[in-house]
């Protein structure tokens, strides 16, 4: 499915009409803050529940509002099991945010509904831009929430075994902060940790391994050499050849002394290594995005294979990608038949993306004080 509807009302500076996009390929150009980012950010909402670019809803109300909205409609894609209402959608949904009474409304399909992941299930949005690339340069916590994010879209119910283990979590780092050891309570709040903790590794390893499959199998179609040697490894987060509950027991003084939890799925990791070195330390920053677009592409190829359609959000991508790279990424997202919004300030020339005469379908939209023109 893609997003082929948008309509926002008080969301930055965009303007509150209707604007149609192309489930393929969407170029927008415009000159800085004309309201690039924010299209793509508001898209980034229906299918996060989020900002992909700040953590605070307040800072993407319109000045002087106190609610912003944003409505998407889906079109039922390659998908056939789905049919569409009388405009021809498959899905509509809605999102707003009362940022004074802190408040969140999520609609599908005219119906409200509770749970974000009803909402975000619908839109497995992926976002480029230049803070994605923290992925492989950053700390273990940017590889676990690009990990769950296709666990969720994977397996829908990961979302709440997730929140179940991270209640269960805060709950159990409370009892450590308290000094007094209460070995009894302990014990409870261990077994339940450890049985969350296992089935969420579960997902997290069985997802993983189709990312990696999927991985494997790109490289062997681009051209890049420095492939070889790299590894990628999942760390759950403690040793499985032990029981959590045992490794818990036995660090039981080290975890009292810090006060949280050691051990389990908050300490996940994908490690990423070149000839046994970690890839932070040791490939050049080129090096590093380029293995971050590989990623994010294979990430599309497992849903692909589920029959399902990604729309990658690619932000301000000229900046940090040669045309090179551009162009192999553009080439693979439209093999994958992902919908694709891409952001510039000049006017984009789609030839330099895919070639003279073998342009895929697309539409181009100026962006001028938040209100898109189509061309
Ligand atoms: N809460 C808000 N209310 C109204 N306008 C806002 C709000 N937040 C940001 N803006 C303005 O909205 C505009 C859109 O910014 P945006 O980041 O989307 O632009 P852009 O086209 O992506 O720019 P660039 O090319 O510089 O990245 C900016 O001019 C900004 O000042």
């Amino acid at each position: 499915m893609a997003l082929v509807r948008l309509q926002t009302e008080h969301f930055r500076n965009l303007a509150p009409d209707p604007v149609s996009f192309s489930p393929s390929f969407n170029l927008l150009y415009g000159a800085n803050g004309s309201g690039k980012t924010s299209v793509l950010e508001a898209i980034g909402y229906l299918g996060l529940g989020r900002s992909f670019r700040v953590s605070r809803h307040q800072a993407v109300v319109s000045h002087g509002q106190s609610r912003f909205t944003v409505f998407g409609g889906l079109d039922q894609g390659a998908d056939e099991s789905v049919s569409g209402d009388e405009g021809g959608l498959a899905h509509r949904l809605g999102i707003a945010r009362d940022v004074s009474a802190k408040e969140t409304s999520l609609r599908v399909d005219g119906e409200n509904v509770r749970s974000l992941s009803s909402m975000a299930k619908h839109l497995p949005v992926s976002v480029i831009d230049p803070g994605v690339f923290d992925i492989v340069a950053g700390g273990p916590g940017k590889r676990r929430q690009f990990l769950d994010w296709l666990v969720f879209h994977v397996e829908p119910s990961f979302a709440s075994v997730w929140q179940q283990c991270q209640r269960v979590t805060s709950q159990r780092n409370q009892t450590l902060r308290n000094g007094r050891i209460d070995e009894s309570l302990l014990r409870v709040w261990d077994s339940q940790y450890a049985g969350l903790s296992e089935r969420l590794s579960d997902s997290r390893q069985a997802t993983f391994d189709r990312f990696k499959e999927a991985f494997e199998l790109l490289v062997k179609q681009v051209d890049v050499p420095w492939t070889q040697g790299l590894t990628m490894e999942f760390f759950p987060g403690w040793d499985r050849a032990h029981e959590l509950t045992e490794i818990l027991r036995n660090h039981r003084e080290q975890e009292l002394k810090m006060g949280h939890t050691l051990y389990g799925p908050n300490r996940a990791d994908i490690r990423l290594k070149f000839q046994g070195r970690p890839v932070a330390e040791t490939f050049s920053r080129g090096q590093q995005k380029t293995l971050v677009i590989l990623m994010k592409i294979a990430q599309g190829m497992v849903l692909s294979d589920m029959g399902r359609q990604v729309t990658f959000l690619l932000d301000d991508i000229n900046a940090e990608l040669d045309v090179g790279h551009r162009a192999m990424l553009a080439q693979k997202l439209r093999a994958l038949g992902s919908q694709v919004f891409i952001t510039s300030i000049e006017h984009p020339d789609p030839e330099s993306l895919w070639g003279a005469g073998d342009t895929p379908d697309y539409r181009m939209f100026h962006v001028e004080h938040g209100k898109l023109t189509e061309e």
